[in-house]
């Protein structure tokens, strides 16, 4: 199971420049969490706090007993090691085949004979819909596959916690979906505690538990999915209805004369209820995310310190129902999938496509066959 990040009073400056302060959240162990923010708000930032790579001023961050923030350095990079990083661009390296990019983590940091590495690396190459492409050099790819050989590369040192920076940019529409789908196969299968990065509605509104928002140099709220989703905050509203008109500007924030010219011209940011999309589900024939019953528990047990309408949410989703024979039971999870139309003819690996043979959990542990063998 993955670990819990408990992230204690965090601040961070650049100079003059503070990028937020006194931020304060848990990562619940195995669940997926999304931090949202406009651009510039300093999410990377963050990410880069928890995995030890920047050092905020004040605050802890402790991961498995060790505070990434003060700890030994010694202790941090053990505890370094405990993190899959997917960037941005996926940050691989030009030069080197795909297969030498995901084995990179595994050379650099274990003694496994170059057998093992490989039957890792095909494994997870695998897992993520590669199977075939370790040969190919990153510029001979979509990005949408650099992605994820960024991500077959975050899980090789089997991470329990995963942090994903903007997984979807540069993706489109189907892409994103399918990779919002993968994003929660992985998590059915390795049950790693995940944050994601993103900009992205829809990856927000389908893929984690727990959301979160940074702006103005703070933390605006971090909990439950419904607790943001719900939430009448202005800057939270016009963020998740993508809206022009709010404190969220060009340049960050607008200020006071701007937002009151847009009150005067009838365009203030009133809230409308937005509805709650149902969760992702894993794709048939994977193993049940182990973190939705550990989070029902939990979000049930903090329930009376939500705010009402994020309460109602949840109760509508999550309460147990009393059956006739007096056992409770937990209600069957919504089944939301987006709409994805069926893919276009592609070359090999050269797809997001989910294939159900290729994300069998049976094929954990089993060496795919070589490009030439499944020819
Ligand atoms: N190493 C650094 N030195 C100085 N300033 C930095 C450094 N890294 C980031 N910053 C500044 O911190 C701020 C937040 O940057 P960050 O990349 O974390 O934002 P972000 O929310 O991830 O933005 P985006 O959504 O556009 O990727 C920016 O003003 C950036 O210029």
């Amino acid at each position: 199971m993955g670990i819990e990040v408990r992230v204690e009073g965090l601040t961070k400056s650049f100079g003059q420049q503070t990028i937020w302060q006194d931020v304060s959240l848990t990562l619940p162990a195995g669940e997926i969490s999304v931090m949202l923010g406009p651009s510039g708000t300093g999410k990377t930032v963050f990410l880069k706090s928890l995995v030890g790579l920047l050092k905020p001023e004040q605050g802890r961050i402790d991961v498995n007993g060790v505070d990434m923030v003060g700890g030994r350095e010694r202790d941090v990079m053990e505890a370094r090691k405990l993190f899959g990083l997917m960037f941005q661009d996926g940050a691989l390296f030009g030069s080197m085949s795909l297969f030498d990019n995901v084995a990179f983590p595994l050379r650099e940091h274990t003694r496994k004979k170059e057998r093992e590495i490989r039957d890792i690396v095909l494994e997870r190459m695998e897992l993520v819909g590669l199977g075939g492409a370790q040969d190919k050099l990153p510029g001979e790819i979509s990005g949408g596959m650099r992605k994820r050989a960024g991500l077959a590369r975050a899980l090789v040192l089997d991470p329990q916690i995963i942090l994903c920076d903007e997984p979807d940019s540069g993706l489109d529409p189907v892409r994103t979906a399918l990779l919002s789908q993968l994003l929660i196969d992985v998590n059915a299968q390795i049950d790693a505690t995940m944050l994601i990065v993103t900009h992205n509605i829809d990856i927000a509104s389908t893929v984690p538990d727990n959301m979160g928002m940074l702006f103005r140099r703070n933390l605006v709220t971090f909990g439950p999915r419904e607790v943001l989703m719900t939430s009448a905050e202005p800057v939270v509203s016009q963020f998740l209805n993508g809206s022009p008109y709010g404190p969220i500007g060009m340049s960050e924030e607008k200020d006071a004369a701007a937002l009151a010219a847009e009150e005067l011209a009838g365009n203030g940011t009133a809230f409308t209820p937005r509805e709650i999309v149902p969760q992702l589900e894993p794709t048939a024939g994977l193993p049940a995310r182990q973190a939705v019953h550990r989070r029902r528990e939990r979000v049930l047990a903090l329930l009376h310190t939500l705010p009402p309408a994020a309460r109602d949410a949840i109760t509508a989703q999550l309460r147990p129902t009393q059956q006739a024979g007096g056992e409770a039971q937990a209600p069957t999870q919504p089944v939301a999938r987006p709409y994805i139309p069926p893919p276009a003819p592609a070359q090999q690996g050269d797809t997001l496509a989910i294939d159900q043979d290729r994300v069998d959990p049976a094929s954990w542990g089993r060496r795919p066959a070589a490009p030439e063998e499944s020819a």
